[in-house]
């Protein structure tokens, strides 16, 4: 992996066609660690985390490398070294095999001609090994399934080979192996190897797993910053969301866990109450 910096953006104000919906956001991606996004939706977080990656202009604000470089500046091509992005959609090529669009992954790093990226087959091949999609690398992208598309797309990311790693929902269409060892490498990249992750995720538990730091996005703007223990408060969450959220934390391990309780909760006390009468 390249050396990461980390990238921080600050007061940034996003809109579409004039309608604000982030405001004065301020949201830093700490090297050799994963900040998660946390928040309901239409909160922001894609735009926030587009912005990031430069694919949607701030009205206003900035965004720059730790070391004070201007990300807004740079060369796509050198921007690109520096930083990649897994969105939650992108369109699909027909015929075109996995393993040619890992290395889609490699286009910062070649010039006219392919042999210009001598780290290029060794990084194609260990993105498709760690994202388990090596078995399926001469199949046309166009007739994987969803999660076998998603992990594509992660190795492509990962061919990249970037110092800030941005991921929109990584774990969307996973199922429940991939969805940890999504996570795993996420932790693995920031561990091992010092990369600055970013990750948008639903699942607050798996944010409350996986983050060093957690941003909590409420109707376009930055509601609390933190560990997950400061972030992840039932108070705060619950008036975010619009439903009740207990948390509780384990006493043994400290693993903090969130519960949305919602009404068909009630069954379960209706029915452990009726066990109890008989
Ligand atoms: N291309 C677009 N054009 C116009 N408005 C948009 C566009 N994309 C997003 N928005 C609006 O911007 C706001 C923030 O959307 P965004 O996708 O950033 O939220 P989010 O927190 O990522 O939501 P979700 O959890 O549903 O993915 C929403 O009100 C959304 O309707």
């Amino acid at each position: 992996m390249r050396e990461s910096v980390g990238l921080t953006g600050a007061g940034l104000r996003l809109g579409y066609h004039g309608r604000l919906v982030v405001d004065e956001a301020g949201l830093g991606i700490e090297p050799a660690g994963v900040t998660a996004l946390v928040g309901p939706n239409g909160s922001g977080k894609s735009t926030l985390l587009r912005a990031m990656a430069r694919l949607h202009k701030p009205d206003a604000g900035t965004v720059c490398f730790a070391d004070g470089e201007d990300a807004l500046a740079l060369s796509q091509k050198d921007f690109a070294r520096k930083v990649t992005l897994l969105s939650q959609s992108r369109p699909t090529p027909n015929g075109v095999s996995v393993r040619d669009v890992v290395g889609y992954g490699r286009h910062p790093y070649r010039g006219r001609w392919r042999n210009d990226d001598p780290d290029g087959n060794a990084a194609i091949e260990h993105a498709m090994d760690v994202t388990g999609v090596t078995s399926m690398a001469e199949r046309a992208v166009d007739e994987l399934s969803g999660g076998e598309l998603q992990r594509v797309w992660l190795a492509t990311c990962l061919a990249q080979d970037t110092g800030v790693l941005l991921l929109d929902e990584p774990t969307t269409f996973l199922d429940l192996r991939y969805q940890i060892e999504i996570l795993d490498l996420m932790r693995d990249l920031a561990d091992e190897h010092g990369v600055a992750v970013g990750v948008v995720l639903h699942d607050l538990n798996q944010a409350a797993d996986v983050a060093d730091r957690i941003v909590l996005l409420d109707q376009g703007r930055v509601r609390s910053t933190g560990t997950p223990g400061e972030v992840l408060q039932a108070d705060a969450l619950t008036e975010t969301y619009g439903i009740r959220i207990d948390v509780s934390t384990d006493p043994v391990t400290g693993r903090i866990s969130t519960q949305p309780v919602g009404r068909h909760l009630h069954r379960h006390v209706l029915q452990n109450h009726c066990l109890q009468d008989i």
